[in-house]
């Protein structure tokens, strides 16, 4: 399998030069030359396999001849081996239709671990026996930095820097991150939202004088090898509810539009998928590109779930382009645009392309609530609050088929707005349960370029 750039001026690469670039050279992103497809056998076939081989199954094509389908088994079974849940990614019905699909058994408690667990081998496997060091540079509202952390913290020959907005996540999540005292393990509190975070990681892709020292690498979705992770989810999900004699829906919490994205991967890729709800809170530019075309940057608002307050969310690019026919110098002039003036129009074909696939809700904190309450009374399920918002827009989606919400963080990182709305204050799992007895380290910076990119070239090895 070959990657492309959705700019389409940046080096063609395999999965592994894919999975160690991160970003493309261009400023986009890699996607996939073609979809694999599975038929319906293949997907039936499915039922029964155990996580780990159906993640074989799904990421085979994708992985091309980097891997040995032992090599790649090998990986999946150490990765989803470290999951507190056999299942690895539980179904919990709560309704007769209505359905969580818990993503939050691995070691730092948020779906991010499903992928990071296994990228974080990938970069181990991709790097032994070579003199290559990766520095890794991340951005994160909250759960991809703890998840990432944990991937990697103590590896050979890679260093990880991992910006998160100050005082904008939660003290479980800082803790989580903050806490890991690994030297390779760098923590930067930077004065400013996650947007400008990840503009930043982007900007040190971009900067000659750090990408010629350092290899830099990334472990945000923009990483082509985080979303095919996640893809295997919605299929072991969706085989478990009867696909693919059935079509099943899924209700995604999005900020940054991996999670969803990799929910239109597995539909390209066959799976009989009814609708993707994209369920946002206040910070809504994916409603309302989604809904009326619209994709304009607003101030991102400070909310109770903190994970999703994005604007810029960085896998749209990878839908609009596979949307809009594949075309990079097309998809680099609309960024261009978009990064003057903050602001985009969706084609006709990206805009009708994404209706037939997609709905969206904005769900503010009041329903974020109402559906957190819901669950506890109705159910006895206590649920985070980003889950909430995509549940609270799955129970208020007009259709038949089962509807999934990804329950993408355990509700103990989101304590106090549980608490707040449910009165309930749910406990730290054993394994984080001595999380504020801990020591913490981190260096709080301005959000510019030069503060980041020097502290970045100050601590991080050079490649050989
Ligand atoms: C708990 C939680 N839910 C939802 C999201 C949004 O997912 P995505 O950024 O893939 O859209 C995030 C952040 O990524 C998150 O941490
Ligand atoms: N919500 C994320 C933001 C980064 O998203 P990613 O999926 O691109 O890594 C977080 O919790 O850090």
């Amino acid at each position: 399998m070959r990657y492309h750039s959705t700019r389409g001026a940046a080096p063609v690469l395999d999965f592994r030069g894919a999975t160690l670039a991160g970003l493309a050279s261009d400023g986009g992103l890699y996607v996939p030359e073609s979809w694999p497809t599975l038929t319906a056998n293949q997907i039936a076939d499915l039922a029964g396999l155990s996580y780990a081989e159906t993640a074989v199954r799904i990421m085979l094509p994708f992985v091309g001849d980097t891997l040995s389908e032992e090599e790649l088994r090998d990986l999946c079974e150490q990765a989803y081996g470290r999951f507190s849940h056999a299942a690895v990614t539980p179904l919990v019905q709560l309704d007769h239709d209505q359905w969580l699909l818990e993503l939050f058994h691995g070691p730092t408690l948020a779906f991010k671990d499903v992928a990071l667990q296994l990228l974080g081998l990938l970069f181990e496997k991709f790097l032994t026996g070579s003199t290559r060091r990766l520095t890794i540079i991340g951005a994160t509202s909250g759960d991809t930095g703890s998840a990432a952390i944990d991937a990697v913290a103590g590896r050979e020959g890679i260093d990880i820097f991992m910006l998160h907005p100050a005082g904008r996540v939660s003290d479980v999540q800082r803790r989580q991150m903050t806490t890991v005292l690994a030297p390779n393990v760098h923590n930067i509190a930077i004065e400013g939202d996650f947007d400008q975070a990840q503009a930043l990681v982007k900007t040190m892709f971009a900067t000659q004088a750090l990408a010629d020292r350092f290899s830099l690498s990334a472990v945000n979705s923009i990483n082509w090898a985080r979303l095919m992770a996640q893809v295997v989810y919605y299929f072991y999900a969706a085989v478990r509810l009867g696909a693919p004699g059935k079509a099943i829906a899924f209700s995604v919490p999005t900020g940054n539009f991996g999670d969803v994205f990799a929910g239109y991967v597995a539909a390209r890729m066959g799976l009989p998928v009814e609708r993707l709800v994209v369920a946002t809170n206040v910070n809504d530019i994916l409603h309302r590109a989604l809904s009326s075309g619209d994709y304009s940057k607003g101030k991102v608002e400070q909310t109770a779930t903190p994970s999703m307050d994005i604007q810029v969310s960085s896998n749209f690019e990878r839908l609009l382009f596979d949307l809009g026919g594949r075309d990079g110098a097309a998809m680099a002039a609309q960024m261009r645009g978009f990064d003057a003036s903050g602001a985009m129009r969706l084609t006709n074909a990206q805009q009708q392309g994404a209706a037939g696939l997609f709905a969206s809700a904005r769900v503010d904190g009041n329903d974020m609530a109402l559906a957190m309450r819901w669950a506890c009374e109705h159910a006895g399920e206590t649920i985070d609050p980003h889950t909430a918002i995509a549940l609270s827009a799955a129970r208020a989606l007009d259709t038949t088929a089962p509807v999934v919400t990804l329950a993408t963080a355990h509700p103990a990182k989101f304590r106090d707005a549980v608490e707040r709305a449910t009165g309930l204050r749910p406990g730290l799992p054993a394994r984080v349960g001595d999380l504020f007895d801990r020591e913490e380290r981190y260096v709080t910076l301005p959000a510019t370029l030069a503060a980041v990119g020097d502290y970045v070239a100050a601590h991080a090895t050079p490649s050989a």
